[in-house]
């Protein structure tokens, strides 16, 4: 029995040994209990994903097989064009790249998941393209998964986007392109940045569609580094609590831009009488009460945010393509002075119809377009209800899944076994048959009903930019020694996040005669 002293020494004792076994159960629970708890369950979830998952039979990497930070370190390598072709070589046309993801190679697949009638939804990798609140007032077309409501904003909004829309405000592409071709006057045999061009020109032509009129950047070609900031300030956001969110730079100066003739138009009733794409978006609202106010700024933000990045990756791979193809170049000069000869191109700037009436150039835009889609990721779907099974592997519902448009526009089987080699020629020689076939795979503009709505508006500013570009000038890529000699940075290469852009290519134009 123990004995109480008289300075009660002994009750103090026992509250010590009290707190010390308090201290000790507290310190305990998180030193040993809710760690070894925690590597218990992170234990039994690797177990689980890689070995009693339904898509545990689905080969790929290791690490994929049981977390997503595999998927998110790869996507950070802005190589995921080129690692996708990798994957598929490796394992074949089904590859898990997460734990609940797995991407394929197969265009029968391919046809299923982007079919105009089903019902495959986006995946959240596209929240990160999106507003951070989805609310009734902030629709995005490009990140919206609930389908009614994307159903209803696309159907709403589809008038200002059709092809006899988007021709109407082609006149508004003209002055650009003739600042354009003046520029590149003064510029001849001087090293330019293709890249920074390229958008710098796409910026000011999708611009002046929504605007009548663009802030001229095309004469002091000062772009402010935005071009720079859309593929380096590419950082993922969130990747720990939602790996697949990130978010891509927004260029800060064609932003403002946009802010302020956005302002401009809406606190203005003087500008609504011009005949551009912003009054058919404020008639629209006006005519379908659906549409609401504040999705008018959203629709000219949309045409920035997911134009002008597409179009400038786009046109920069297409004049890398035929300044490297001597022969194709010489086909589409041919092309575009026969067709002046016989006085089928309005001068100084021809019209889209005109354009799009040349058979070489076309070619040339949709061949370019299938080796460098500027989309260079998977377009990530989820298994509906029901599930799927693709390649002899059964994927549940909620799976997410999809193609990289890299891989598919160089199936052999559809594009024939020079499918890794550009020749605009294999549309002109095909058969009817073999033609749609091509048509039908190709995901250069995405697929199914979450196409890109702005493939018109798209197609309407580049056919006439090529046909001003290639019709005007001579264009030759600066070689690695002659980029040194000026001091330039030649390490030219194709970098792949929200879109696939090929930087550190310098050309040097000649005017024709
Ligand atoms: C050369 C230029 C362009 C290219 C190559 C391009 C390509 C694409 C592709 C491949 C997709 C599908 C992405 C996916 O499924 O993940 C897409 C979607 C989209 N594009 Fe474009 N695009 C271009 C220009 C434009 C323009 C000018 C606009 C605006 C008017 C636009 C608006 C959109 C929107 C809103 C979506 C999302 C559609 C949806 O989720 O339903 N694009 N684009």
């Amino acid at each position: 029995m123990a004995s109480h002293s008289a300075d009660g020494s002994s009750s103090w004792l026992l509250s010590l040994s009290k707190l010390a076994l308090a201290t000790w159960s507290t310190t305990a629970v998180f030193v040993v209990l809710l760690p070894s708890l925690l590597a218990i369950s992170i234990a039994t979830t690797i177990v689980y994903r890689r070995y009693f998952h339904p898509l545990s039979g689905i080969p790929g990497p290791f690490f994929a097989s049981f977390t997503s930070l595999w998927l998110v370190l790869h996507d950070r390598t802005l190589k995921r064009h080129v690692l996708d072709m990798a994957l598929h070589k490796k394992y074949g046309p089904i590859v898990r790249v997460s734990y609940d993801n797995v991407m394929l190679s197969s265009v029968a697949a391919s046809k299923v998941i982007y079919s105009p009638n089903g019902d495959y939804n986006k995946s959240d990798y596209y929240m990160a393209l999106g507003p951070d609140q989805q609310t009734e007032e902030r629709m995005s077309l490009l990140s919206e998964t609930n389908m009614p409501r994307f159903r209803m904003i696309k159907r709403v909004t589809g008038p200002v986007l059709t092809l006899a829309a988007v021709k109407k405000y082609e006149r508004l592409c003209d002055p650009v392109l003739e600042r354009y071709v003046e520029k590149m006057t003064q510029e001849q045999g001087n090293a330019l940045d293709l890249l920074k061009w390229m958008h710098i020109v796409s910026t000011e032509l999708l611009e002046s569609m929504v605007f009548s009129d663009s802030d001229d950047i095309i004469s002091s070609g000062d772009d402010a580094g935005d071009t720079q900031l859309t593929h380096e300030d590419m950082a993922a956001k969130n990747w720990i609590v939602c790996a697949e969110r990130s978010e891509h730079g927004k260029p800060e100066v064609f932003q403002e831009t946009f802010s302020r003739r956005i302002k401009e138009r809406t606190t203005s009733l003087e500008y609504q009488k011009t005949s551009d794409f912003f009054t058919d978006v404020i008639k629209l609202h006006d005519t379908r009460p659906d549409f609401r106010t504040s999705w008018i700024p959203l629709m000219a933000y949309l045409v920035l945010n997911a134009g002008f990045d597409t179009m400038g990756s786009t046109l920069t791979a297409l004049i890398i393509q035929v300044a490297r193809n001597p022969r194709v170049k010489e086909k589409i000069q041919q092309e575009l002075l026969a067709a002046k000869q016989a006085g089928k191109l309005t001068s100084p700037i021809p019209t889209y119809d005109e354009c799009a009436a040349l058979p070489y150039l076309t070619a040339t835009a949709v061949e370019s377009m299938r080796l460098h889609a500027s989309i260079g990721f998977v377009l990530e779907r989820v298994v509906p209800d029901g599930g799927v099974t693709f390649e002899g592997r059964f994927l549940p519902a909620g799976t997410k899944v999809g193609c990289n448009p890299r891989v598919i526009h160089r199936d052999k089987g559809i594009y024939g076994a020079d499918a890794d080699v550009f020749n605009p020629d294999r549309y002109l020689n095909a058969s009817a048959e073999q033609k749609r076939e091509m048509e039908a795979v190709s995901l250069r503009w995405g697929g199914g009903i979450r196409k890109c709505p702005g493939d018109k508006m798209a197609m309407v500013a580049m056919a006439k930019f090529m046909t001003v570009f290639f019709g005007e000038f001579d264009v030759e890529l600066l070689e690695e020694p002659e980029l040194k000699k000026l001091g330039l940075d030649g390490q030219e290469e194709e970098i792949s996040f929200a879109t696939t852009k090929w930087k550190g290519a310098w050309m040097k134009l000649t005017k024709l005669s």
